[in-house]
C-alpha cells in the first residue's frame, strides 16, 4: 500500500494529468461565468456552470476522485479502467468523460462485494462482466499519500469478531478508519467514498417500492437515507424533482444537524420537516376555529419523570397507542362503511316521462350497492359525484332506450330540458346523503362508546375503549386535539375528501421511523407518489413508548403491501468505537429484542467508557468543568453534557453555564444546532453524534423497556469518548449485568 503500491508513479501521473485537465476547464469556465447576459438561458447555464466551477475549485481539483475500478466486459471483452469522484467530470473539448459521478451506474461496481460475476444496470439493459480491480486512493493536496486495491466490504467482514488481527493489518484503520477517526464537529458528512454494500443496496434500490430499514444505531442510516436522494435525483431527473423529495425527522435540532450534507452531496432544495411540522399544517382546515393542537413533549414527561400516577400512565399510553395503530385506520375506514351502509336511506329513484306517462326506476339497493360497495375505494365526496354520474348515465341509458323503442326523435331543446329535470332530481336524492364532516365525524368516532366498540369489532378490549372515549373527551372538551389525533384526521380527510394530489412529493424519507406512529407512516404513504418511500430507523432507539412502531412487520404486513415493501437490515455500526457499543449493547441486553437489532462493533478501538461517581446531590461542577477541558484539551470539540430529562438538563445548564464558556442548553424548541459544548435531554440526541458525551445521574434510568432504549441512545452518540456518571451508592439497574471490564471507575 500506500507510496510503495507498485502502480503509484503510473497512478500518480493519472492524478496529475486529470489535475492540469481540471485546471483548464476551471480556468475557462472562469471566463465563460464572468460574462455577464440578458439571455435566460444563458443565464440559467450560466448558473449551472457557476455551480461546476464552485466544486472543481474547492474539491475537484484537489481530490478529483477516490476510487478505480476495471472492469473487462463479458460482452465486448473491453477492459474499462473508471475512476470514481464525487461528481463526474467531463472534459468539455473532446467529451471525454474523465471521472465517473459515484452515482453513475457503472460506478455502482465500486461498492459491490462481487467480483467475478459482476453487473450493473444501465437503464434497462444489465451489463454483465469481471471486476480486475478495485482501488481506493487517499489524495491529499493533489499528491497520492495512499493507495489501497481490494474491496472494502471483504476486509470489513474479515474484521468482525477479530477486531485487533484487523487493526494489525493498518489497511482499513488508514482508508476508512481514518475517515472515521476524524474529531470533526462531528455534523453528518458524506462518504461516497467509503459506502458499503449493503448500504449500496439501499441507496440504489427500485425508487418505486417503499424500503424500510432496519439499523443498529451508528449504522449509517441518515447518512445513507440522504444518499440515496442524491443518487434518485442524478438518475431520475426527468421524472423526480428535488423540491418534491421531503425528509421527516424527528425535531427540527435534527433538521439543521444534517442540512449542510445535503449540498455536499448536489442536493440543494428538498423539504424538511417534523411529521407534526408539516401535518399540523395539513390538519389546520379541518379543525374548528380557535382549537389547538397540545404540546407534544408533554407525554414524554409523563413516562420519563417521576410523580405520575400508573393509572394515568395507563390511560394515556392506551390511548396514544390506540391513535397510532393500524387498528385505528380500520376503526376511520369502517366508520366510513358504516355511514355508507346505516345513515343513508337508498330510496327508489324514479323519473316520470311525462310524453308517454312512462316511469324509469332505479333501485334503491341498486344505488346502496354503487355507494356502499363498487365506488367504496373512492372518497366519500366524490363517491357522490361518481354514484351521481353513474346513476344518470343508466337513467339516460334507460330514457335513449325508451325513445328509440317508441320512436321518438327529440330536438336539442327538449334534450336540455330533459337533462335539466334529471339533474334536479338527483340534486334532490343526494341532498339527503349525510354531508360528512371531518372533524365532526372524527370527534364522534371517539366520544361515542356504542359507536366505537361497534367500529372495532371486538378487537380492542372494551374497558380500554371507554378509557378512550373518556379521556378523548376531556381533550375535546377544552377545544384541544393531541399531536396523535393530527395523522388519524389526515387520514380521514383522505377518506372523505381525498387529499391534493398536486402536494404529493415524489419521494419521502422517514428517518427515526420507530418513533413514528403505523398510522403517521400510513399517511406518509398516502402523499407520497408510488409509495416511493425510505424508511429507516432502529427498534433499539424506539423511546417514544407510547406510540411508536414496535415492529417493521407491523409497515410492511399492514402498509406497504401494494407494492411490496423491500426490508433491510444494518448490523455493522460506524459512529462509536468498540469499546463504546460493546458497553451499550450489554445495556440493551436487558431487554431481549431481536439478535438482528443488536449491533456489531466498530471498526475502531478507543478507551472504555468511563464510569465515575460522586457523593454529593449538587452536581459536581468543578469536577465537571475540569473534565470538558481535558476533553478540549485533546482536542475534541463537540461534547454534549447530557441528563436524562429536560428537567435536570435546565438545572444543570444552570449550574455550568458561569464556568463553561459558550455552554449552550439545548431544548425541543430549538432549531439551531450549534456545535461545541452543549446540555440537553437525552430524548433529543436522538441521531445526534458528539465527539464526547458525557451521562449525567445515570442512576435514574430505571429497569424498564423505555428507560432502557433511552440510555441505550444516549450511550450510542459518542464517536470517541463516554463518560458517565452516577451519585454513590445509587446505581442504575441496567449496568447490574454489564461486565465490570467493559468500562472503567474512575474518580471525578
Ligand atoms: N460507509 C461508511 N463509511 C464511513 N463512515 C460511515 C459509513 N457509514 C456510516 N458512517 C458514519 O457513521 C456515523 C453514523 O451515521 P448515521 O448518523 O447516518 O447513522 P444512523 O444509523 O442514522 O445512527 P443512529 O440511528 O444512531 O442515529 C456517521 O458519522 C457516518 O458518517
Amino acid at each position: 500500500m500506500t507510496v510503495q503500491h507498485p502502480d503509484y508513479e503510473h497512478e500518480q501521473k493519472r492524478l496529475d494529468e486529470t489535475r492540469s485537465i481540471i485546471q483548464k476547464e476551471v480556468d475557462t469556465l472562469r471566463k465563460e461565468v464572468k460574462e455577464i447576459t440578458d439571455d435566460y438561458v444563458k443565464q440559467v447555464v450560466n448558473y449551472k456552470k457557476g455551480k461546476e466551477l464552485r466544486y472543481l475549485e474547492d474539491q475537484g481539483l484537489e481530490k478529483p476522485y477516490f476510487g478505480r475500478v476495471d472492469f473487462l466486459k463479458d460482452e465486448t471483452y473491453e477492459l474499462d479502467s473508471v475512476y470514481i469522484g464525487k461528481r463526474g467530470i467531463v472534459r468539455s473539448d473532446t467529451f471525454d468523460s474523465i471521472v465517473v459521478d459515484w452515482r453513475a451506474p457503472i460506478a455502482s461496481l465500486y461498492y459491490s462485494g462481487e467480483s467475478k460475476d459482476a453487473y450493473f444496470r444501465s437503464g434497462r439493459e444489465i451489463v454483465r462482466g469481471e471486476v480486475r480491480l478495485k482501488r481506493n486512493f487517499a489524495i491529499e493536496d493533489g499528491k497520492i499519500t495512499g493507495i489501497y486495491d481490494g474491496a472494502l466490504k471483504e476486509t470489513i467482514h474479515r474484521e468482525v469478531g477479530h477486531p485487533d488481527e484487523f487493526l494489525q493489518e493498518g489497511y482499513i484503520d488508514e482508508f476508512l478508519a481514518a475517515n472515521l477517526n476524524q474529531t470533526n464537529d462531528s455534523r453528518l458528512k458524506d462518504i461516497v467514498a467509503t459506502i458499503q454494500s449493503e448500504q449500496n443496496d439501499i441507496i440504489r434500490a427500485d425508487k418505486d417500492r417503499p424500503v424500510v430499514v432496519q439499523g443498529v444505531a451508528g449504522s449509517g442510516k441518515t447518512t445513507i437515507a440522504l444518499h440515496r436522494l442524491s443518487y434518485l435525483i442524478y438518475n431520475y431527473q426527468d421524472s423526480m424533482m428535488s423540491k418534491r423529495f421531503m425528509v421527516f425527522a424527528p425535531n427540527r435540532l435534527f433538521l439543521t444537524y444534517i442540512s449542510e450534507v445535503l449540498p455536499e452531496l448536489g442536493v440543494d432544495d428538498v423539504q424538511q420537516a417534523t411529521f407534526l411540522d408539516w401535518a399540523s399544517k395539513l390538519v389546520k382546515s379541518i379543525l374548528p376555529k380557535g382549537w389547538r393542537i397540545l404540546d407534544p413533549h408533554k407525554p414524554l414527561q409523563l413516562f420519563f419523570e417521576q410523580g405520575q400516577s400508573d393509572a394515568e400512565r395507563r390511560t394515556v399510553l392506551h390511548r396514544l397507542r390506540f391513535k397510532g395503530s393500524l387498528a385505528f385506520r380500520d376503526v376511520l375506514q369502517q366508520y366510513l362503511l358504516f355511514v355508507a351502509e346505516n345513515r343513508v336511506a337508498y330510496k327508489k329513484l324514479s323519473f316520470v316521462y311525462n310524453r308517454t306517462k312512462h316511469v324509469f326506476t332505479i333501485p334503491g339497493e341498486t344505488i346502496r350497492q354503487l355507494f356502499a360497495e363498487q365506488y367504496a375505494h373512492l372518497p366519500y365526496r366524490r363517491r357522490m359525484e361518481a354514484v351521481r354520474k353513474h346513476v344518470k348515465q343508466d337513467i339516460n341509458k334507460q330514457l335513449f332506450a325508451h325513445l328509440r323503442e317508441k320512436r321518438i326523435d327529440l330536438d336539442k331543446q327538449a334534450l336540455a330540458k330533459y337533462e335539466k329535470m334529471i339533474d334536479q332530481l338527483l340534486d334532490k336524492y343526494f341532498s339527503i346523503f349525510p354531508e360528512l364532516d371531518v372533524f365532526s365525524s372524527y370527534r364522534e368516532m371517539l366520544t361515542d362508546t356504542a359507536l366505537l366498540k361497534e367500529l372495532t369489532k371486538g378487537e380492542v378490549n372494551g374497558e380500554d375503549i371507554e378509557d378512550i372515549c373518556r379521556s378523548s373527551a376531556e381533550i375535546f372538551e377544552a377545544e384541544r386535539i393531541e399531536p396523535e389525533d393530527i395523522a388519524p384526521l389526515i387520514y380521514l380527510r383522505h377518506l372523505i375528501e381525498g387529499l391534493e394530489q398536486a402536494d404529493h412529493f415524489d419521494h419521502s424519507v422517514v428517518d427515526e421511523a420507530q418513533d413514528l406512529s403505523a398510522l403517521e407512516i400510513a399517511v406518509i404513504g398516502l402523499v407520497t407518489k408510488r409509495h416511493s418511500l425510505t424508511v429507516v430507523g432502529d427498534i433499539a432507539q424506539g423511546i417514544h413508548a407510547y406510540r411508536g412502531l414496535q415492529s417493521w412487520e407491523e409497515l410492511l404486513e399492514g402498509v406497504f403491501q401494494q407494492p411490496r415493501g423491500v426490508y433491510y437490515t444494518l448490523a455493522q455500526s460506524y459512529r462509536s468505537t468498540i469499546e463504546i457499543m460493546k458497553c451499550a449493547n450489554e445495556v440493551l441486553r436487558k431487554i431481549n429484542l431481536p439478535e438482528t437489532i443488536m449491533a456489531k462493533p466498530v471498526l475502531r478501538h478507543g478507551e472504555k467508557p468511563l464510569l465515575a461517581s460522586w457523593d454529593g446531590k449538587e452536581l459536581p461542577v468543578k469536577n465537571l468543568v475540569q473534565l470538558v477541558n481535558d476533553y478540549r484539551q485533546e482536542g475534541f470539540q463537540s461534547i454534549a453534557i447530557v441528563a436524562k430529562t429536560a428537567g435536570a438538563s435546565k438545572k444543570a445548564y444552570k449550574s455550568l453555564k458561569a464556568s463553561i464558556e459558550g455552554l449552550k442548553l439545548l431544548g425541543s424548541k430549538d432549531t439551531q444546532f450549534p456545535g461545541g459544548v452543549v446540555v440537553m435531554p437525552a430524548y433529543l440526541t436522538k441521531g445526534l453524534q458528539f465527539d464526547v458525551v458525557i451521562l449525567l445521574n445515570i442512576e435514574e434510568y430505571l429497569d424498564n423497556e423505555w428507560d432502557t432504549k433511552l440510555l441505550y441512545v444516549a450511550m450510542t452518540r459518542p464517536v470517541h469518548r463516554l463518560f458517565m456518571i452516577h451519585q454513590e451508592d445509587r446505581m442504575s439497574p441496567l449496568f447490574a449485568d454489564v461486565p465490570p471490564e467493559l468500562y472503567e471507575k474512575r474518580s471525578l
